[in-house]
Parts: C-alpha cells; sequence; structure tokens
C-alpha cells in the first residue's frame, strides 16, 4: 500500500458545482440535470449556456446566445494562412492545439494577471466559436480542398458538417453529432480539464490553458482512445477473430482502447446513448459489423476483467458510421469539451487558489560533491 496516491487517484482537490460524476452509480448530471434528460430535451447550445452561466437558457436566452456563437466563428487570417500551410500528414490535435494557441496572440483579452471575468467570459464563447472551424478548415486544407466561407444559419454540429463535407448534412446526422456533443461537454476534474484548471490557476490566460488542455486530451489514455478503438477493430477486421485478439492483449498486458475508466466502476453512463446510436448508424449502413465486434470485446472485458466501456468505446463506431475521418474523432471530443473547459476554466479563476501538489522524493537522500567533467 503506497502512502501517496499515485496520480492523483481519488484526491479531491477542488470544488465544482458543474458536473457530477457518479463513478460507482454510473450517473452523470451537469449542474443538477441529468445528461439523459438533457441528450431528450436539449440541444448542444443550451449545454453551452447551462455550464457557462450555470442555469438552462429560456429561448430568447438561447436565441442571443447562438446568435453569439454563429457570429464568431471566423478566423483571424493569419491562422487560416497557418492551416494551409500546416504539413498534410500532421495530426489535427496537433494543428487545434497549435491554431488555438495562435487565436491567443490576437485576442487582445488574452492577457495574464488578475482575471476580468466579462473579458474571460467572451474569450470563452469566441474559442467555442472558432474550435470546430479550426478543425473543419484543416481536414478541407490537408485534402487540398476549398475552405468554404463561414455560414451563420446552421448549428454548431450542422456547420461542422457542413465544412469537411463541403454540402449540408442529414437532419439525422446533425441530431447524432449535436448527442455526442451533448454527452462530451464536461466531466469533473478528468486530465485535460485538470490540465486547463493548472494553466489557469497561475493567472496565466485562457488561450494557454486551452492549449494545454487539448495537448493533454489527445493522448489514448484519455480522448486519444476514441480514434485506437477503430484501429483496434480494423486491424480484427472480423467478428470471429474479436476473441483471440482480446485473449492476446489479455495476455501480453496490453489495454483495450475504449475500456476502463479511473471513476466509473460500472458502465459510463455515456456509452448506452452512443451504443444506441452506433447500432442504428451500422444497421442503416448495412454494417453491423463495427457494433457487433465492439459488443463482443465489452462482453469479454466485463467477464474477464470486470471492466466497461467507456465514452470512448462507441463514439468511435459513430463518428466512423458518419464518415468522419479517424483523426478527427479526438478534434470532435475536443470540439465539445472546449464548453466543459471553459466553464472549468471560469470556475477556477472566481476562486482560484494555485494547483502545487507534492511528490515523495525517491533520490539520493545525501549530496554529494559534483564531480568534474573529466571524472564523470
Ligand atoms: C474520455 C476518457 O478519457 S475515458 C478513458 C479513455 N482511455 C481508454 O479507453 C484507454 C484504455 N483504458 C485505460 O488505459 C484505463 O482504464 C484508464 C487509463 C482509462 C483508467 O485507468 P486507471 O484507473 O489508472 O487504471 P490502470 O491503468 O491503473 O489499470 C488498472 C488495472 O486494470 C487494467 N486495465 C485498465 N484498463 C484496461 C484496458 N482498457 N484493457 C486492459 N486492461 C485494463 C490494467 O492493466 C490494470 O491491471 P493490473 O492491476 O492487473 O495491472
Ligand atoms: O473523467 C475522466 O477521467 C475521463 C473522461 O471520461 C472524460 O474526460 O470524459
Amino acid at each position: 500500500m503506497s502512502d501517496y496516491a499515485k496520480g492523483l487517484e481519488g484526491v479531491i482537490a477542488n470544488e465544482s458545482a458543474l458536473s457530477d460524476v457518479k463513478g460507482l452509480e454510473g450517473k452523470l448530471s451537469y449542474l443538477g440535470y441529468d445528461i439523459d434528460d438533457l441528450v431528450d430535451q436539449c440541444c448542444f447550445g443550451e449545454v453551452c449556456y447551462l455550464l457557462l452561466n450555470g442555469r438552462l437558457p429560456n429561448a430568447r436566452e438561447l436565441k442571443n446566445f447562438q446568435q453569439k456563437l454563429r457570429h464568431s466563428r471566423d478566423l483571424p487570417p493569419q491562422v487560416i494562412e497557418f492551416l494551409k500551410n500546416a504539413p498534410h500528414d500532421a495530426s489535427p490535435m496537433d494543428v487545434l492545439r497549435t491554431g488555438v494557441s495562435m487565436l491567443g496572440l490576437y485576442d487582445k483579452r488574452s492577457k495574464i494577471g488578475e482575471p476580468d471575468h466579462d473579458a474571460l467570459y467572451e474569450a470563452a464563447i469566441s474559442i467555442m466559436a472558432r474550435v470546430p472551424v479550426i478543425v473543419a478548415y484543416y481536414h478541407r486544407a490537408r485534402m487540398g480542398l476549398d475552405l468554404p466561407p463561414i455560414r451563420t444559419d446552421l448549428s454548431g454540429a450542422a456547420h461542422f458538417l457542413y465544412l469537411i463535407n463541403g454540402e449540408e448534412p442529414t437532419e439525422a446526422a446533425v441530431k447524432t453529432l449535436d448527442i455526442a456533443y451533448i454527452i462530451h461537454a464536461d466531466h469533473g476534474m478528468n486530465a485535460s480539464t485538470f490540465s486547463a484548471r493548472v494553466t489557469c490557476g497561475t493567472l496565466s490566460d485562457i488561450y494557454s490553458a486551452m492549449t494545454a488542455a487539448i495537448g493533454t486530451l489527445k493522448g489514448p489514455l484519455h480522448g486519444g482512445a476514441n480514434e485506437g478503438v477503430i484501429h483496434m477493430l480494423e486491424k480484427i477486421g472480423r467478428e470471429d477473430k474479436v476473441d483471440a485478439f482480446v485473449e492476446d492483449c489479455l495476455e501480453r498486458k496490453k489495454k483495450i482502447m475504449g475500456i476502463g475508466h479511473r471513476v466509473y466502476k460500472v458502465l459510463d453512463p455515456r456509452a448506452p446513448h452512443l451504443q444506441k446510436m452506433a447500432i442504428e448508424l451500422t444497421e442503416e449502413l448495412g454494417e453491423p459489423k463495427w457494433i457487433n465486434m465492439s459488443n463482443r470485446i465489452a462482453e469479454i472485458m466485463l467477464e474477464r476483467k470486470g471492466l466497461n466501456a467507456n465514452v470512448d468505446f462507441y463514439s468511435a463506431t459513430v463518428y466512423y458510421s458518419l464518415g468522419i475521418p479517424t483523426d478527427l474523432f479526438t478534434p470532435i471530443f475536443a470540439i465539445a469539451r472546449t464548453a466543459g473547459w471553459a466553464a472549468q476554466i471560469l470556475e477556477q479563476l472566481r476562486d482560484n487558489r494555485l494547483y502545487r501538489p507534492l511528490t515523495k522524493y525517491v533520490g539520493p537522500q545525501e549530496t554529494m560533491p559534483v564531480p568534474p567533467m573529466s571524472e564523470r
């Protein structure tokens, strides 16, 4: 038994009123609203408003909020130039990280020091509006396609799909992505949110905090797992090969992407929503093998290790079935989570205290003389 919490497991590092992650019950709510109800009754715009303002909007407030978001989508020309010139084989998450960092150069509100909360709120909205455009424009640029002008008549999900495909999406595709956005919006002190809080907690600026969060989300133990799931399914290839593949991973102590969670000890409450959409979409496409393979992996992992699917597991099949390129899966997670990061940064700065945990020192106890260069 260790005398410290490796990976800060179980450590409560702050208070938050934003999302309640009930790990033993498998429940998730934002500001007191269960995500099941938010998925049934709200759109992503309402959830963004809820997270940023602490309450659901009325019709007029929602309309104004959405208008504000839709009219904040334009990117500075220098960022567009960067997206056109970035290497075509770069990871879209790296491009997004750099793009968001660049946005800070062109925003006068991005300054170090005591936070101005109104300015932070405005900057947060502008980042939320622009993140999807950075992802979509880079995708089009790397494919050698034109960058369609920004539109203000489409919702966030519709606009993103419109930009990556160059044509208006179906209502069903928009609804699917909107639900995915809602369930990815916030999740307590997850690793990327912690990064954002640590960074803004030094009174650095919101762009630095968002940049840190994006870099953290990218890793395969966090948001990057959704891409790993599709790579794994493609590698397995056939339904009758699943059992042998999983057994081999277990034997070699290789992790199965999209399975397991630090906080949920039961099924992640977001997974059933994504699983349902994945079943419907793969049926429509006449390609049930992806969801069948996923279900079998989940079944074996539960039986053999007591581990459940997490949010990344079925989202992979949902995005794949929508025809979205695999390396845009984690950027889509980032698009949705930008709302949560923004809300968490604002909350952090309303009552800030520097994060500064300790390490248990395990190096030499006695100091020693520095040997001259010739003797090392
Ligand atoms: C949005 C999100 O970030 S959700 C998480 C996305 N990440 C993934 O899906 C990657 C795969 N999953 C994992 O790596 C882990 O389950 C994590 C990182 C999510 C949580 O991990 P932790 O709470 O730190 O658990 P840890 O990694 O220490 O694993 C504990 C035990 O379960 C096993 N385990 C955990 N997850 C998995 C997995 N996906 N596949 C196989 N074994 C696993 C570990 O090998 C370890 O076994 P051991 O005790 O026999 O050595
Ligand atoms: O909470 C976590 O550790 C990871 C997660 O599920 C998320 O960020 O959505």
